[in-house]
C-alpha cells in the first residue's frame, strides 16, 4: 500500500510542501483552506522532541487533527531520537510519509520495515554536516531522501548550497528515489535544487512570512 501513497507524491512532483511550523495553530482549518486554495498538493509536518533537536513542536494530535481537515498527503518529518517508538501512533494519526533522521537511527532496516508495514512511505533525512556515506546502507530500502539544507531544528535559517551537490549525486546514483529538500527554500534557491533533480520542496518562511500564500506559492513555482 505504500506504493499507492508513493505514486501520489511522485505524481505531485515538482511540488512545494508548506512546512507547518510558523502557521497559525489557533486556526488550522483556515490555514489548510488557504494552502489548498493556493494549489498545495501535500503538507510537511515538523515533529521535534527537544532532544534530537533543541526545539520542541508537536506530535500525533496535530497530525490527527490535520488528517480530519484534509485529504492532502501528510509528510511527517520526525526530528526525534526514537522514531520507532512512535511509528505506530503516527500511522494511526494518518501520516502518509514518515521521514526519520539517519543521525538518530544509523541502522534503520527494521524501522523502514515498520514504516512500510503500515503502508506508509519511508524517508530518510540527513543534516548538512552528516557525510552522505551514512545513507549507503539504506538507500535501496527507503522510498525518499530528505536532504537538509539547514541544520534540523528551526525555520528561517539560510540555505546551504552544498545541498544542491547532494541532490545531484543522489539523483545520479538512485534515479528511482523521491528527493526532497528542506531549509531556506525560497524563489532564489528552489531553481538549483529542481535542476539537480529534486522532486519535493519544503517551504516555511517563504510562504508563512507573506500574507498572500497563493502569491508566495506562485513565485516559488515560477522559479522552478
Ligand atoms: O525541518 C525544518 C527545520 O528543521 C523545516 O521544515 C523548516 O520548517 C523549514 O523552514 P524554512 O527554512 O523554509 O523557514
Ligand atoms: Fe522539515
Amino acid at each position: 500500500m505504500h506504493q499507492e501513497r508513493l505514486t501520489k507524491l511522485r505524481n505531485a512532483s515538482p511540488a512545494v510542501l508548506p512546512s507547518l511550523l510558523q502557521c497559525d495553530f489557533g486556526d488550522l482549518r483556515s490555514e489548510v483552506e488557504r494552502l489548498q486554495a493556493a494549489g498545495i498538493r501535500a503538507l510537511h509536518l515538523d515533529v521535534m522532541d527537544g532532544h534530537f533537536v533543541p526545539n520542541l513542536t508537536y506530535g500525533m494530535p496535530i497530525v490527527a487533527g490535520l488528517r480530519k481537515l484534509t485529504d492532502l498527503p501528510l509528510d511527517v518529518h520526525l526530528m526525534i531520537s526514537d522514531p520507532a517508538a512512535y511509528v505506530d501512533d503516527f500511522a494511526a494519526a494518518g501520516a502518509d510519509m514518515l521521514t526519520f533522521h539517519i543521525e538518530a537511527v544509523p541502522e534503520p532496516a527494521q524501522l523502514i520495515q515498520q514504516i512500510h508495514s503500515h503502508g506508509i512511505v519511508a524517508g530518510v533525512a540527513l543534516n548538512p554536516q552528516t557525510p552522505m556515506e551514512a545513507l549507503s546502507g539504506c538507500l535501496d530500502q527507503v522510498d525518499a531522501v530528505l536532504v537538509m539544507s539547514v541544520n534540523a531544528g528551526f525555520g528561517g535559517q539560510a540555505f546551504d548550497p552544498e545541498a544542491v551537490q547532494r541532490l545531484q549525486q543522489l539523483r545520479q546514483s538512485h534515479p528511482e528515489l523521491l528527493l526532497e529538500v528542506d531549509g531556506g527554500i525560497k524563489p532564489e534557491t528552489i531553481g538549483p535544487c529542481h535542476q539537480a533533480g529534486c522532486d519535493l520542496f519544503v517551504v516555511g518562511s517563504a510562504i508563512f512570512g507573506q500574507d498572500d500564500y497563493a502569491a508566495a506559492v506562485r513565485q516559488l513555482r515560477d522559479a522552478l
